[in-house]
């Protein structure tokens, strides 16, 4: 497994990014935080476009204390938000130019089969003679994807490539980004502040907050930690095992979490929109904690679909309202949002089994 080590300590004017730990060698990192908390700095740093600390890919050393591979020759492919294409070739001019050079970087570009692979999963084949200036937005950042992993890069960073186009562009870039893993098995860091990108994509999370690790771990584990505000909540992956009302609902089985102290009971079920869902797909759901009430019976009068049994864990206070994380019968996490009121009236101790009225879930990709 070629697991990216950090030992970053880098000064940027003021600002000051420090940093110790490894990242998984394979699957989507997702590089989170606000604005300002040092995620493209941090990229820069394993790029060798910024001084300070250790980087190592597996066994490999980037940079030490004692030297540093320049930027050109680290066998990794990074993606802007800005395609930065060459703006007077066409798509296959742009393409070839980045393969021609991947022999600096000490890489081996990807055959011409697999590299016909990358072109048909982003749909460029019919672009290929087209001049990059009568491209989309979204068409630029295929083709620079698309460049980007023609050379057959050992890490992939990618900075923001959404935060320039448009929400219709980002909806119609997201399912390629998605799908990458089917032709891309390397490690990839995806820096945004944008949760919903955050969701659909990663695999893994970083959280980042004034140049300092905050939270790092799997995916639905960290942000079922972290307090967001209006976007607290969580994620549950499962499979679709059934349709119901002629295709306008599916029924989810949740993936047993690794937490579950027993795998053998019956698995938690949500049903939701997934229009485009066929039985056996795997996907995820996102459920706020503001969309989720607890009441101490099961409510059969209710018109809500998805009203779950489920153990509270903890409780916090966070301002006016309290944080509960409830444990759903898969083992994984629930949060709900309450206000104090409710939680007096209600009685709410954690160990109670109640039962979770889910007003809304979201599909995350
Ligand atoms: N060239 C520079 N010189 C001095 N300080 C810089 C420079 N570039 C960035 N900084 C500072 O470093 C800090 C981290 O910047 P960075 O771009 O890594 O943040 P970020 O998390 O990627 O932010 P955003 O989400 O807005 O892109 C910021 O406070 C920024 O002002």
């Amino acid at each position: 497994m070629t697991d990216l080590h950090l030992n970053i300590d880098c000064h940027r004017g003021d600002f000051r990014l420090r940093l110790d730990t490894t990242l998984a060698g394979q699957g989507v990192t997702a590089v989170f935080g606000p604005s300002g908390c040092g995620k493209t700095t941090l990229l820069r740093c394993i790029a060798g476009l910024e001084a300070g600390g250790e980087v190592r890919l597996g066994e490999q050393v980037w940079s030490s204390r004692q030297r540093s591979l320049p930027a050109h020759q680290r066998p990794l492919a990074l993606v802007f938000q800005d395609a930065g294409l060459l703006k007077h070739l066409n798509v296959q001019g742009n393409l070839d130019y980045g393969v021609k050079r991947a022999h600096q970087r000490g890489l081996t570009p990807l055959a011409h089969e697999q590299a016909q692979q990358v072109l048909e999963l982003l749909d460029l084949l019919p672009l290929l003679r087209r001049p990059v200036l009568r491209l989309s937005g979204g068409e630029q950042q295929r083709v620079a994807l698309a460049r980007a992993l023609l050379i057959n890069p050992r890490l992939l960073l990618l900075d923001e490539p959404l935060s320039a186009l448009d929400t219709a562009r980002k909806q119609e870039v997201l399912p390629y980004l998605r799908r990458l893993h089917q032709v891309y098995q390397g490690p990839m860091l995806y820096v945004s502040h944008a949760l919903e990108e955050v969701v659909q994509l990663a695999d893994q999370l970083l959280l980042l907050e004034r140049g300092e690790m905050r939270a790092q771990g799997g995916l639905a584990e960290v942000l079922a930690t972290l307090n967001l505000g209006d976007e607290t909540g969580v994620v549950l992956k499962g499979r679709i095992a059934a349709q119901e009302d002629n295709g306008q609902l599916a029924r989810l089985v949740l993936d047993p979490a690794t937490t579950a102290a027993d795998n053998s009971g019956p698995g938690t079920e949500l049903l939701l929109s997934a229009p485009q869902a066929a039985i056996g797909d795997h996907l995820r759901a996102r459920v706020l904690a503001r969309d989720v009430s607890i009441s101490l019976s099961r409510a059969d009068d209710s018109s809500i679909l998805n009203i779950l049994p489920v153990q509270i864990d903890c409780l916090s206070a966070d301002g006016t309202s309290v944080l509960l994380n409830l444990r759903l019968r898969s083992g994984g996490l629930l949060r709900a949002r309450l206000t104090q009121r409710s939680v007096t009236q209600l009685g709410l101790k954690p160990g109670m089994p109640v039962w979770a009225q889910v007003k809304s879930v979201a599909l995350a990709g």
